[in-house]
Parts: C-alpha cells; structure tokens; sequence
C-alpha cells in the first residue's frame, strides 16, 4: 500500500492509502452526500477546497461525464473511506491527489468540532508528512483567495440559443445543470465572465440577470455585486448559492462564514409561507446572516438560516440551495419556472411601456 498524509490545522497528521498521486492543499471540508460524487467533484464551488466524502463507498456506479457540472474536477485532493478503482483512475488521470481507507468519522468530528480548517496533502511514492506539512504551511482560507472567480469563469461571453427569455447568467463558477436548466425552460441564456461589466450586460439586452454559485467568499464578488447595484428594480435578479450571497450584499444585507457549512443532498428546507418542508442538494460555507432590502422566504430547518429571499417589488428571487440538484433531489425544480416567469415580467412590462 503506497502511504499518504493529511496534514490538518493544529498539527494532526493522518494516514491513509495513496489513490491519486501528488501533493495538494485547501480548506478541508465534508459532504455528506451518499450520491452525485461525480456532480460535487464538477462543482466549480469545490474549487480550492479538499473534499471529505462521509459516505463510505464513493464510486459505486462508476464515472460518466454526462453527469459533470464543468469540464474538470474542481477540489483540490478528494478524501473517502473507500475510493473504487473507476475513481481513483479518473482523479489520477485528472491529477487531482486522492487517497482513502481513512477514518472519515475522525475528520468529519474533527471538522463539526473545529470549522473548516487548512489542509496539506502528499500522496503517491514520493510522499512524506513533511511534503503534507509543507502544504498545510502554503494554505489561505477560502477568504483569502480574492479573485478566486478567475479561476473558474469563462473569459468571454458563450451564448447558448434556446427561447424566447433572454438570461444574463453570471458565471462567478457556474454548474453546467443550472445553463441547462434555464434552457430547458424556454430561455436563451448568455454566460458572461464574473467581472463583466453593466455594459456588458445590456448588450445582452437580458430579460433576466442571474448570479450563478461560485466557491469562495462573497465579499470578493465585487463586480457582480455591482451588477445588482446596477439593475435592480429595472431587470428581474435571481441568484443561487453564491448568487444569493453577492445579490443579498448588494441589497444591503450581509454574509458570514459558517463553522463548517452546509453540504449533502438531504438539507431540509422550510417554505415559510406553505410551510412545506422540502430536501435540497447544499455545498456552501457562508451564509447570509441579514437579508438586506428582501424577505426571507425559506430556512434552513436544522440551524434557522436563509435559504430563500425574494423581494416582490425589486422582482428578486433567489435560493441559498442548489434547485438544479443533478442527481437530486428535484423537489425544489420549480424554482427555475418561477424564474422564467420572473423573467416574463419584463416582457409584460416592455409591452405595456
Ligand atoms: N455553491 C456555492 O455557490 C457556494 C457559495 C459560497 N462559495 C459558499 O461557500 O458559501
């Protein structure tokens, strides 16, 4: 068994089986999702984080890349009790350090104890806990990345014709599930790069803004923030995860970072006006702590946070989890017609003007 190294904040070191070699860093966090790995291992959120599975056989069904949510895997290293051969050759030729026959219990306590924390990772033949260390000293938390939307937005515009809505989606990281989504719907959906600028935007000439999830902090969103500061009250905005986040700063509200997040496919959500409790698919590390000029419309059932805000007169609709939730569950999938209607308004309103 060829050995590799996790070295964790507060200089716990742990040993597991190598399956990917090479070495890597980033906040470790945990998913408790017991599905979807190829989908979270797509997610651009992922981007600059290790990722812990808590389910203890990941790979079961083997890798189809119809099912990923970008091009590439998107953590940093993958950790899991137990890695099947399918994965370990897609991390490992994806160069993505992976290793497992770990007790993922012993981290997801040490996570829920002490918050997401730094991480440094050494695996293959060549590594040692001092190469892991060397890491975890080389680590920024996730705050610290301030221009982390570079790393996992498109350059310049992708156009995607479908109906007749036009979207401007903002690509701050977006999943593949949400452009398909909106298409799927009935709308044309134009990507544009996370720091576009309003310029760039009424060239689209949208019927819709929408701010897509991202990794990272929000606070380092600026450009899309001031896309919101923008338009507000002269498009419809709809966001989800990090665009929830970026459009409840714009509007007054504020973010925090969460001791270690939300991320699984069984979060339960309360609709607060049908009281109506629904499962929803989460990968987040902040959370909006104050809702600004929206309502909020939805919570967290285990610890009150927002997960719905909307705000009738401003025509804002967004969702801290992901509706668009490949491989599930669907139950929160209405929120995209709600959005197509939303973006209806505009037309309504251009016809009456
Ligand atoms: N999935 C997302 O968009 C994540 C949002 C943000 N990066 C967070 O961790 O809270």
């Amino acid at each position: 068994m060829t050995e590799a190294y996790v070295a964790i904040e507060g200089g716990i070191v742990l040993t597991g089986r190598s399956r990917a070699p090479g070495t890597a860093r980033g906040e470790l966090v945990f998913t408790t999702a017991y599905t979807g790995y190829e989908e979270s291992l797509t997610d651009p959120s992922y981007a600059q984080q290790i990722l812990t599975f808590s389910y203890p056989l990941i790979g079961n069904y083997g890798v189809r890349d119809e099912r990923f949510e970008s091009s590439h895997v998107q953590p940093t290293a993958v950790l899991a009790r137990e890695l099947t051969d399918d994965v370990a050759e897609w991390l490992t030729e994806a160069g993505v350090p992976a290793l497992d026959r770990l007790d993922t219990r012993d981290v997801v306590t040490e996570l829920r104890e002490e918050g997401a924390m730094k991480c440094g990772i050494a695996a293959g033949p060549d590594a040692s806990p001092e190469a892991a260390r060397e890491q975890l000293e080389q680590c920024k938390g996730m705050s610290e990345h301030v221009d982390i939307g570079a790393d996992v937005s498109v350059t310049e515009p992708v156009r995607h014709e479908g109906g007749e809505y036009e979207i401007a989606l903002i690509d701050c990281g977006a999943k593949g599930s949400i452009v398909s989504s909106l298409l799927d719907r009935g709308a044309s959906v134009t990507v544009l790069p996370y720091d576009a600028t309003p310029d760039d935007v009424r060239e689209v000439d949208p019927d819709l803004l929408f701010l897509s999830n991202g990794p990272g902090d929000p606070a380092n969103f600026d450009a899309a923030q001031e896309l919101v500061d923008t338009f507000v009250g002269d498009l419809p905005i709809a966001g989800i995860c990090l665009g929830q986040q970026v459009v409840a700063r714009a509007l007054g509200g504020s973010t925090e970072k969460m001791a270690f997040g939300h991320r699984g496919v069984n979060q339960p959500v309360r609709d607060l006006d049908s009281d109506r409790v629904v499962m929803t698919t989460q990968n987040h590390g902040y959370a909006v702590t104050e809702p600004g000029e929206l309502d909020v419309t939805q919570i967290n059932v285990n610890d009150d946070t927002p997960e719905g805000l909307e705000s009738d007169d401003l025509g804002v609709l967004t969702r801290q989890y992901h509706p668009e939730a490949n491989p599930g569950p669907h139950d929160s999938l209405d929120f995209f017609d709600d959005v197509l209607e939303l973006a209806g308004t505009t037309r309504v309103a251009a016809t009456a003007d």
